[in-house]
């Protein structure tokens, strides 16, 4: 029997009574902890295969009631949705501090972009537009219609624990599509104030489920939604290991796939930069989210004749972070999201100084933020000692860093910044196009020509020329070679979303 459950909140400020997903009969629950001090912050219900299964079914049954709204009642759904999300921002924003260990001012932003996509995503309700198609026949006219996909199965990832669900979600009820959600495990207690204001912002009943499952079970849970037959479309975000698996699990009914994945950003400054505006805005890039941004800038590419300039200029901003806990205020570095994330920094690190590359601010690794908030160009004191049990990881610029090093090869996720130099443009392009993955990459130059070569010939789905914090819910945002397929925001969003349908009429 298929019933509702709500997580009841055990901690204050974590006000949840959510509907929380279906068919719980596994009995299973799930302990959400601070990643700061692993105190545990609320047990919620999770679900194992046979509660996605429950899932699937219940909210395709919702598929033909969720394509029947007009397009003007989707759209008032997403706007009521997006209205009572920013009632409880707050709320919202400080959840995300404490389960993701999100900076909150950063948390703050998130919320905010989230709202953009549920009131961009409402205007496109009302624009899913088909065409007419000049008829090759006098008696016949040709043209197409914009469907909905279908049941989507939304997988995300922890590090944008309400954004990168909201940039699914949004798009699927624009276009008529029922979802099950499944948010990662570091992060559901976000994901649980989304679902519940959504199954009450007009939609029909089930049309948005929320599935929360250990880390036990996901594999079987993704398994479920990636092949279901139900399920016609699955959207995830998250590393590009899961997304392969899930994608060639998908590939068994055929279904439409779009994969955000994991990038590996390179941001090229040039010797006609602005070295001062281009330090800002790559630490700013690189250090938001403590390094776990999938468009952070992963690895600087620097003409050799400014390299010291920059590397002085990006020294001092680093100098001036300050670590603490994420709900704090002050704060611009939080805690790594978990143990196995705070251990893969540290061996990111470790191989790069092993390899020849030098700390020039920072490099004491994983340390102790348990006396409060510090700049990270304080002098050490005990309660900053380094500290191998924390989640803390000290922001650190390498210098001599080359292409073998994996914190340049691959995605670090950590607050490590990478710093090689070139010698000529062409040489410049050909190491930042030197990896899988083709997330997002930056350029600094103030010559036009230089700057329009660049966006070219960077093999990345998103360029940002003299910025490196580009996204926006009115841009496509989308990666190609291994960072994934498809793209999230903008008009191309609801494209994900929807079928189009040619229709011939003849005998006119
Ligand atoms: N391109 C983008 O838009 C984008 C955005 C955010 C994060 N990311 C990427 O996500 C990665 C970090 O996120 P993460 O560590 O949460 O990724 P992850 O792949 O471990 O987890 C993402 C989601 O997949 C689920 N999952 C994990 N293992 C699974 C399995 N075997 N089967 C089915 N589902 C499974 C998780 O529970 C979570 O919900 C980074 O590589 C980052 O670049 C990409
Ligand atoms: O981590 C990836 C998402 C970041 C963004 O949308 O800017």
């Amino acid at each position: 029997m298929i019933r509702t459950v709500h997580a009841l909140s055990r901690s204050p400020g974590l006000r949840a009574a959510a509907p929380l997903s279906r068919a719980l009969s596994s009995g299973k629950t799930l302990d959400v902890r601070s990643p700061s001090t692993g105190e545990l912050l609320q047990t919620v219900p999770s679900v194992t295969a046979a509660g996605a299964r429950d899932a699937v079914r219940a909210a395709a049954a919702a598929q033909s009631a969720m394509a029947a709204m007009l397009p003007a009642e989707r759209e008032a759904a997403l706007l009521r949705l997006a209205a009572a999300l920013e009632a409880r921002s707050e709320e919202l924003a400080l959840t995300m501090a404490r389960e993701a260990g999100k900076p909150l001012r950063e948390a703050r932003g998130e919320v905010a972009y989230s709202l953009g996509f549920f009131r961009w995503f409402a205007g496109e309700a009302r624009r899913n537009y088909g065409r007419t198609i000049p008829t090759t026949h006098v008696d016949r006219r040709l043209w197409t219609i914009r469907q909905p996909v279908g049941l989507c199965a939304l997988i995300s990832p922890w590090n944008f624990p309400l954004a990168m669900l909201a940039r699914k979600l949004a798009p699927a009820i624009a276009a008529g599509c029922a979802s099950v959600m499944k948010p990662a495990e570091d992060t559901p207690l976000t994901a649980l104030i989304l679902a519940e204001e959504a199954a009450r912002c007009g939609i029909p009943p089930d049309a948005a489920s929320l599935l929360v499952c250990s880390r036990d079970d996901v594999a079987e849970v993704g398994e479920v939604l990636a092949t279901d037959p139900a399920v016609k479309k699955l959207s995830f975000t998250g590393s590009t290991a899961v997304g392969k698996q899930l994608a060639s699990w998908a590939s068994g009914t055929v279904k439409r796939v779009s994969l955000e994945l994991g990038g590996n950003a390179p941001a090229v400054v040039f010797r006609d930069a602005d070295i001062g505006k281009a330090a800002a805005a790559i630490v700013a890039s690189r250090f938001r989210n403590s390094g776990q941004t999938c468009v952070c800038t992963n690895r600087v590419l620097v003409d050799a004749s400014v390299a010291g300039q920059l590397t002085d200029a990006m020294a001092e901003l680093i100098d001036g972070l300050v670590i603490g806990d994420a709900a704090d205020e002050r704060t611009d570095v939080g805690p790594l999201v978990n143990e196995r994330a705070a251990a893969s920094a540290a061996s990111f690190q470790q191989q790069a100084l092993d390899a020849g590359a030098r700390p020039v601010v920072g490099g004491r690794g994983r340390v102790s933020a348990a006396g409060g908030v510090r700049r990270v160009g304080d002098a050490p004191t005990a309660e900053f000692d380094p500290d191998d049990g924390t989640t803390f990881f000290e922001p650190v610029l390498l210098v001599g860093a080359s292409p073998g090093m994996r914190c340049v090869a691959e995605e670090s996720f950590a607050p490590i910044l990478p710093v090689t130099t070139f010698d000529v443009e062409a040489e410049a392009v050909e190491l930042a196009n030197h990896a899988s993955a083709g997330l997002a990459a930056y350029a600094f130059t103030r010559d036009l020509g230089r700057a329009l070569r660049m966006s070219e010939a960077l093999e990345f789905g998103m360029v940002g020329v003299n910025e490196a914090v580009i996204s926006t819910e009115v841009a496509p945002f989308g990666g190609i070679k291994e960072s994934g397929t498809g793209r999230e925001g903008a008009a191309e969003g609801i494209d994900e979303y929807t079928e189009v349908k040619y229709v011939a009429v003849g005998g006119v």
